[in-house]
């Protein structure tokens, strides 16, 4: 038996960082949507018990490193299962991008194989195995809008943000979270209103989401790595109603309402920028909802 999954990527609308704890992750509290860019997770039997990646991606690791496999490993492991899987992933989502690509990958996988091995798992047990994974992973399990805290394990649904459309621009370079993380100084911060991006979001109030966009790890990201300034204002130039950086980066997305706008900003970022999409919210409202 043979079958597909999808693992969207996410974009983080707001993201803060309330303390480092004493576990070493930091406490968070940020608002996660996916978009509709998406790798595609295809899983077939084996009955030789092993577990293969196959991916087509220089950049992917192709055993235990690999999120899916990790995913495989440990449901195959809890559950006692004896059938191996090869998991092939077409890639979409750039690589160390801050759109938590692996992440998304691994969920994925674990809603996939929950099917393929017929666990019978409700998606709260698989994100509460996900977190085992990665502090993404959780979120990515369930997708579509939430308010993410904890180390961002913690996931409570909200509805989608009123419609637009999302422009991604990926600079060349990949970015370390843990580096991000570790070269954080939450003294010199500003903190973005996570509270008013959520009744932004309740109310569907477009003019107040893009108001209230903020990401503390851009602090980080902005000053390592000086080509994402350049395209956060490049962004801003060719006229995004808001422009920021995605989780620890390097990914920045500009939030548009009109598609006329939406065009000239793809055109102008793919003269100096390789990787551009314009995506929507998956599940997004329409702005009579
Ligand atoms: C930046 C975000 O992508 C925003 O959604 C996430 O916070 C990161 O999630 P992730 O990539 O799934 O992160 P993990 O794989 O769990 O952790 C990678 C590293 O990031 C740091 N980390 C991650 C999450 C967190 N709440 N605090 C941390 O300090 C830790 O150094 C950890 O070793
Ligand atoms: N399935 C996977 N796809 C991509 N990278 C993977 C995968 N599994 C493991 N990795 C490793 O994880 C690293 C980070 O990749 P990923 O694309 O998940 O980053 P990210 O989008 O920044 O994640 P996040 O937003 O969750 O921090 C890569 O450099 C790669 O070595």
């Amino acid at each position: 038996m043979r079958l597909l999954e999808k693992a969207p990527a996410k974009i983080n609308l707001s993201l803060d960082v309330l303390h480092k704890r004493p576990d070493g992750f930091h406490e968070v509290k940020m608002i996660m949507t996916t978009i509709d860019l998406a790798d595609r997770i295809e899983l077939s039997e084996r009955k030789d018990g092993q577990i293969t990646i196959l991916s087509h991606n220089r950049y992917v690791p192709d055993d235990n490193r690999n999120l899916a496999y990790q995913a495989a490993a440990l449901l195959k492991e809890r559950f006692n299962v004896k059938q191996g899987v090869s998991i092939g992933i077409t890639k979409v989502i750039p690589v160390a991008a801050g759109l938590a690509g692996g992440s998304s990958d691994a969920a994925a996988t674990l809603r996939g194989l929950n099917r393929l091995w017929k666990l019978g798992l409700t998606l709260d047990e698989l994100a509460e195995i996900g977190a085992e994974i990665g502090s993404d992973v959780s979120f990515c399990v369930y997708g579509g809008t939430a308010l993410a805290t904890g180390r961002g394990e913690i996931v409570q649904h909200i509805p989608a943000p009123p419609h637009s459309w999302i422009v991604l621009a990926k600079p060349t370079i990949g970015v370390s979270t843990a580096e991000v993380y570790n070269n954080l100084d939450l003294s010199k911060v500003e903190h973005p209103d996570v509270e008013g991006m959520l009744a932004a979001i309740h109310e569907n109030d477009y003019e107040k989401m893009i108001g209230l966009v903020g990401n503390v790890l851009e602090s980080v990201t902005l000053r390592l790595y000086p080509e994402v300034a350049h395209i956060k204002e490049q962004m801003k130039k060719f006229g995004a109603d808001a422009v920021l950086m995605s989780g620890s980066g390097p990914t920045v997305f500009g939030i548009i309402q009109y598609d006329s706008r939406m065009h000239r900003i793809c055109n102008g970022l793919r003269g100096f920028c390789d990787q551009v999409f314009a995506v929507r919210i998956l599940g997004e409202r329409n702005s009579l909802d």
